[in-house]
């Protein structure tokens, strides 16, 4: 035993091993920083979705914290989009879908009784794998949300289009053709534009679902180096397959198995130091 201990302590001394230990410690204490500087903005509590009877999401329970990336990984088929569904009720209780357990965004049930599902959808932007841009002009895609919210004067819409053409990053690129078609940008700028499109409405979360997958290498960065800069004001959920990704933006991970959570936590310390060893086995390689 003692003979153990002077071995760990021998192993702890080597200069690489202390170096590795300062960091877990110091990723565990940025995670809790994390957790205690962005309270929960969407809760999710003993989720459970059956599709056409096959039960998809098991037991989920988690937080999703407010003002920072949460990446949801995990393997084709585990339930990541079915997850992103439940967030703004694009899955509804019907004969071929049965949700049990509560979604909170804001503290509030969003499948409770006389919750209007407008208002929740009007809180969140979503972007989908590919991009669908509406089948007018570029200026009249991001003009679309604010005129259905009773905005109606020239000089205000022009503003409006400006600062969310600027904010998706795409001004310049577009600002001396906003009458052409929206179809007639590349498919990496009509990405930015639906995120423009959807920033227009003021949402308080931007779900993505594989918002890059379909994209350039360049065309996808940017519109990484877009969620970063854009965290500080929005909730952003993204599902990704590219693990890469997720270390490269994510501050709070969620790792799905087979409809379950099977690990959360701040990306740091998740990346570094992962507690389940099916979460490692993944972070590893040795399933995609
Ligand atoms: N309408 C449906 N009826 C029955 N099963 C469904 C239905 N829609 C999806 N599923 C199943 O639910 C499971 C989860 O699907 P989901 O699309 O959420 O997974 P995912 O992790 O997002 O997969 P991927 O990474 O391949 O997009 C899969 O096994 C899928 O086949």
């Amino acid at each position: 035993m003692i003979q153990n201990l002077l071995r760990v302590e021998k192993f702890v001394d080597s200069p690489t091993e202390k170096m590795k230990v300062k960091r877990e410690t110091q990723d565990k204490a940025d995670g809790d920083l994390i957790l205690k500087a962005h309270k929960p903005h969407i809760s999710v509590r003993n989720l459970n979705v059956y599709l056409t009877k096959n039960h998809i999401l098991k037991n989920v329970n988690l937080d999703i914290p407010d003002k920072a990336i949460t990446c949801i990984i995990g393997p084709s088929g585990c339930g990541k989009t079915t997850l992103l569904k439940t967030f703004n009720r694009l899955l509804q209780n019907s004969l071929d879908v049965r949700i049990e357990g509560d979604v909170l965004v804001d503290g509030e049930n969003i499948h409770g009784k006389g919750v209007e599902v407008e208002n929740i959808r009007k809180k969140m932007g979503l972007l989908s794998q590919r991009p669908c841009p509406l089948p007018m002009s570029i200026f009249d895609n991001i003009a679309y949300g604010p005129r259905i919210h009773g905005i109606r004067r020239k000089k205000t819409l022009n503003i409006m289009v400006e600062k969310y053409l600027k904010e998706a990053g795409l001004w310049d690129e577009v600002k001396d053709r906003l009458k052409s078609p929206a179809t007639s940008l590349s498919i990496g700028q009509q990405q930015r534009l639906c995120m423009a499109r959807g920033l227009a409405v003021k949402p308080e979360i931007i779900l993505g679902d594989e918002a890059t997958s379909a994209l350039d290498p360049i065309s996808s960065k940017k519109i990484e180096e877009l969620f970063v800069k854009l965290k500080d004001q929005y909730s952003i959920v993204l599902v990704t397959h590219t693990l890469r990704q997720a270390r490269r933006i994510a501050d709070y991970v969620i790792f799905m198995y087979l409809g379950e959570v099977i690990e959360a936590g701040p990306a740091a310390e998740f990346f570094s130091n992962p507690k389940e060893k099916l979460t490692k086995e993944y972070l590893d390689g040795y399933f995609s």
